[in-house]
């Protein structure tokens, strides 16, 4: 029963406060119109809801003042009385029941309101607690109690008037003057108090037949309960008391945790909990500000780290990178001082055998002086005797040129001027150790040869020059002399010359042979290849001249083999000579615009020159080779520039322009490897470098004889000739070193290490090679050979 009523006492105040908040939210200039009309003691239509919650809202605060409608007129709160309250919450309660039933319509005081039951009883309940709790309520219990009293209980038939309602509370003024007026009239009391009675059994039965009702209700409603269950209202309490219990719990768990992680002691002082949980939230926002600071400054961070890692990878790069070229350099530094320490070597071992080969000069020389002086007492005393000294006897020894020639050098450049026109732009110094000073583009340049020939030279003056070299043959040293110089500047001149004027190789083999004339004993055997075109051929050949295979020697013989050369043992000058001037008709020549009889290839001529049984010391080989290369040219100034398709003869002179200069290039590098002493000297390059290995290897002895031109058509190119003269003259080749004749072998080598046979030398055992020339093969053989030779 209790619950009923709590349950509808609830619904009110859900609906009641709906409905105020509703409207204070609407208007707020209601809120004085409201009080105005409150102020007059009525209820206004259309707006009692707002206003009665205004005023029920003071209820919490309420005190038993009699005086509180006077404050509220004021405007300040109100402080309403509790029977006050229930009368004005009856009053709301009759007034809202209307309105629903009236379905939004303004209520009807005047018109009677058919109200449920139990809202009638409720009213009828709130309309009598407000008049018990009322003065005149008070007044009638006191007469209750003091039966002098006379207190009359509204009549509930009549309607209440608006004084005498307690619907409608009155003023302190107006319940004063009642009292009075009540004291005044004793009789009206009493009927009060019938008619209050009467009221009150009435309610008293109304209550009893409701109370039987709601225990019926209960019963039907246990009964529903049973069959169908709760109803949605109790689901929904049941729910949200099941909500309530668990937000309970949760709260209860809440604190819990709260007292158990929170700084301090629990506090049971709200406020103080309040000001814990503020100072724990600050403490929270400054940790979650500190935690924000500290996570942008590990974003910063980070990024700082990225750039350092990145920069890292860039410097591990750049170190790497360095440390490689570093690497690199040392790898070419020590290759360098490796080279270098060859070269101390070679220096070295170089050195070594100047010594030694200067000692035994210094010994050849002491027992030269010996013999001489050992002569010119023989003289003396045979003059002295009447007597003559034997043939062999007859001149001092010659053994100077040999040794004159290992003091001077194993490299020798020599210069020779072309006869011609001279210009201001090159003047010599002739003489041993001359200049020749080029003014070219402006630049003057100087270089130092070991002797300059002016254009007026002899070719005696020439050879004069040569001729130790020459000699030193017949010791058995290896000399090579080799022209070289522009095309038209006078090597063929040089090295052969005209039958009137004989040049280097004629002078040559008559030297040499009036040397071994005088000592006898000598075997000289004649080999002469040109190359043209890069191919090697034999022009002392019986058949048609054939291209012949360049080789390398055979391991441990060193050298280089021209297979199918013939070799011819020469017997005597003349011979020499024939075979010569037979070579030479074989070699290739052309007019050019720079020469009518320009060479158009490489000459070489070998002399071996073999001492079986001297005299003095063992067996010697020496070899004289005796090169005319073909001239550098420029093929615009030779006229061989691009040929006309037709022009075959254009084209040939072209061609060859093109080869003798890639081979004297050839032959430049390896005059450039052998002054930078490099460890790899390109002599396959060509085939006159391969050919020339042997005359410019360790121990040789080599002379260049270079031509120029004094013209200043030719400037550029006598510079160039120049400056190839000056870099042979910086190569060293080491000390000269003579050669033993070996004891047995073949002469079809062509090298300085050519095994030379101990019989009568033939030529090489071809098909149909010609007779060898007799050793005293006179002039007959001579002319056998020449009328077997092609012509
Ligand atoms: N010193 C000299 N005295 C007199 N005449 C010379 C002298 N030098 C060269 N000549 C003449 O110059 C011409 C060319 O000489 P030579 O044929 O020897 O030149 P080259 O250098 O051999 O030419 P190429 O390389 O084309 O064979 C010849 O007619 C030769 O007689």
């Amino acid at each position: 029963m209790y619950a009923f009523y709590s349950l509808l006492i609830y619904i009110f105040y859900s609906l009641f406060r709906r409905d105020g908040r509703t409207a204070a939210a609407a208007d707020p200039r209601d809120s004085t119109q409201s009080a105005r009309c409150h102020s007059k003691g009525r209820r206004c239509p259309g707006q009692p809801t707002p206003h009665l919650w205004t005023e029920l809202t003071c209820l919490a605060g309420c005190s038993e003042s009699e005086d509180g409608l006077g404050e509220a007129v004021e405007g300040r709160p109100a402080e309403v009385s509790l029977e006050e309250a229930l009368t004005r919450l009856a009053e709301f309660l009759s007034v809202h029941l209307g309105a629903e039933e009236g379905c939004g319509n303004p209520p009807d005081v005047d018109k009677p309101v058919e109200a449920p039951p139990l809202l009638t009883v409720t009213s009828q309940l709130l309309t009598l607690l407000a008049w018990i709790w009322g003065p005149r309520g008070r007044q009638a219990l006191l007469q209750r109690t003091q039966p002098a009293a006379g207190v009359q209980p509204p009549t509930p038939d009549r309607s209440p008037s608006r004084e005498e309602s307690p619907f409608h509370p009155a003023t302190a003024s107006e319940e004063a003057s009642r009292g009075e007026t009540q004291v005044q009239q004793p009789p009206q009391l009493e009927e009060e108090q019938r008619a209050w009675h009467r009221l009150e059994q009435l309610i008293l039965g109304q209550l009893e037949e409701l109370k039987q009702q709601l225990e019926q209700q209960e019963e039907e409603l246990g009964r529903l309960r049973l069959s169908v269950g709760a109803t949605d209202s109790e689901k929904r309490v049941q729910h949200l008391t099941l909500e309530n219990e668990a937000l309970k719990q949760s709260l209860s768990l809440m604190r819990e945790l709260l007292l158990h992680w929170g700084p301090g002691p629990p506090s049971r002082d709200p406020q103080g909990e309040a000001e814990a949980l503020v100072e724990l939230q600050s403490r929270l926002q400054e940790a979650q500000d500190t935690m924000e600071a500290l996570r942008v400054q590990l974003g910063v961070q980070e990024v700082q780290l990225q750039g350092l890692r990145g920069a890292l990878w860039q410097l591990q790069q750049e170190t790497e990178q360095n440390c490689r070229q570093e690497l690199q350099q040392v790898h070419g530094r020590l290759a360098g001082l490796r080279a270098h320490m060859a070269g101390l070597r070679q220096g070295c071992g170089d050195l070594r055998g100047l010594v030694s080969t200067f000692t035994q000069s210094c010994q050849g020389s002491l027992s030269e002086a010996q013999g001489q002086v050992s002569w010119a007492l023989g003289a003396l005393s045979a003059e002295g005797a009447g007597t003559q000294l034997p043939e062999e006897q007859q001149g001092p020894p010659t053994e100077c040129p040999g040794r004159l020639l290992e003091l001077k050098g194993n490299i020798r450049v020599l210069c020779r001027l072309r006869p011609g026109t001279p210009c201001g732009l090159v003047s010599t110094e002739p003489g041993p150790g001359g200049t020749v000073t080029t003014c070219y583009r402006g630049r003057q340049r100087r270089f130092r040869l070991d002797w300059v020939f002016p254009p007026d030279a002899s070719q005696e003056e020439v050879f004069r020059e040569l001729q130790p070299a020459v000699l030193s043959c017949l010791r058995g040293y290896s000399v090579c002399i080799f022209t070289y110089g522009q095309t038209g500047t006078g090597k063929t001149y040089s090295m052969e010359g005209p039958p009137e004027d004989p040049g280097i190789a004629p002078r040559a083999l008559q030297s040499l042979f009036q040397e071994m004339g005088a000592r006898g004993q000598h075997r000289v055997t004649l080999s002469m290849v040109e190359i043209y075109n890069e191919a090697v051929r034999d022009l002392l050949a019986p058949g048609p001249p054939q291209r012949l295979a360049v080789r390398q020697g055979p391991a441990g013989q060193g050298g280089i083999q021209v297979a199918g050369l013939t070799h011819w043992d020469v017997p005597n000058l003349e011979t020499l000579h024939q075979m010569l001037s037979l070579g030479k008709s074989n070699r290739a020549t052309a007019a050019t615009a720079m020469n009518q009889h320009s060479s158009r290839s490489h000459a070489l001529v070998t002399l071996t020159l073999r001492v079986e049984s001297p005299p003095l010391g063992p067996g010697t080989a020496g070899t004289l080779h005796l090169v005319d290369l073909a001239g550098s040219e420029r093929a615009w100034k030779a006229g061989s520039t691009s040929a006309p398709p037709g022009d075959k003869e254009r084209a040939r002179r072209l061609r060859e322009a093109q080869t003798i200069n890639r081979s004297l290039l050839a032959l430049g590098g390896v005059m450039a490897a052998l002054r930078a002493r490099r460890p790899h000297v390109p002599f396959r390059d060509s085939q006159l470098t391969r050919l020339l290995q042997p005359a410019l290897g360790p121990g040789a002895t080599a002379v260049l004889l270079l031509q120029i031109s004094t013209r200043h058509e030719d400037l550029g190119e006598t510079v160039c000739s120049l400056k190839f003269a000056e870099r042979v003259g910086q190569v060293e080749l080491g000390p000269a070193r003579r050669r033993r004749a070996p004891r047995s072998g073949t002469p079809s080598s062509f090298s300085t290490d050519t095994q030379l046979i101990e019989t009568p030398c033939t030529p090489t055992p071809s098909p149909g090679s010609p007779q060898s020339p007799s050793p005293d093969g006179g002039s007959g053989s001579a002319l056998a050979l020449r009328e077997s030779l092609p012509p």
